[in-house]
């Protein structure tokens, strides 16, 4: 990976079966494809580190994108992967994936992390305890995705003086 620190990726959906039935047309498309740049009407470009089309499959977004960052986290980094988009644009799909067989971000984060300290502990014998918690932030309130019956109250979010961030909802695997 480069020493940039923050990439910013587009993904473009595919037009839902409801939204074609409503006549609704592809506005903005990845010109040319690999580019890293879209096209919004005939004449707006806009440039990221990458620009995924309607197309582009969970595996393709997360080797390019996600992949890396795995791979820094267990070198000692920290990695932060941030969806964001209008309702309805793919952020659920995208983390979350849309079926067994298309697993997003989350599946391939947890399966990749598993792989990689294997091979770390049968090259280097050393040891790793993982903690993973899943929280949901809205309208202010804290929601434990593990255990929905926690008191919100009860949820908390600090930053110890190391800078490093947690929660009291993480739990060890
Ligand atoms: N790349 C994709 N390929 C196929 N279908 C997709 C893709 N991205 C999203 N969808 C479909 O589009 C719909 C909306 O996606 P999704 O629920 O992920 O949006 P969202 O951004 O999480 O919305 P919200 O903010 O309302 O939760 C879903 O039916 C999802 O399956």
């Amino acid at each position: 990976m480069s020493d940039v620190y923050n990439r910013v990726a587009v993904r473009i959906r595919p037009l839902l079966s409801r939204e074609l039935l409503h006549h609704h047309q592809e506005c903005v498309r990845v010109v040319p494809q690999g580019s890293g740049q879209v096209m919004l009407g005939s004449d707006r470009l806009f440039s990221f580190d990458h620009a995924f089309g309607p197309t582009a499959s969970q595996d393709e977004v997360y080797e390019s994108c996600v992949q890396p960052l795995v791979e820094s986290l267990l070198g000692g980094f920290n990695a932060t992967v941030f969806c964001y988009g209008q309702t309805g644009s793919g952020k659920t799909y995208t983390l979350g994936g849309g079926s067994q067989d298309e697993g997003g971000i989350i599946d391939r984060v947890a399966q990749d992390v598993f792989l990689l300290l294997a091979k770390q502990k049968n090259n280097d014998g050393i040891k790793a305890v993982v903690r993973v918690s899943y929280l949901e932030l809205y309208r202010e309130e804290l929601r434990d995705l593990l255990d929905i019956n926690t008191n919100f109250k009860e949820l908390h979010i600090r930053e110890d003086e190391k800078g490093n961030t947690g929660n009291n909802s993480e739990f060890q695997i």
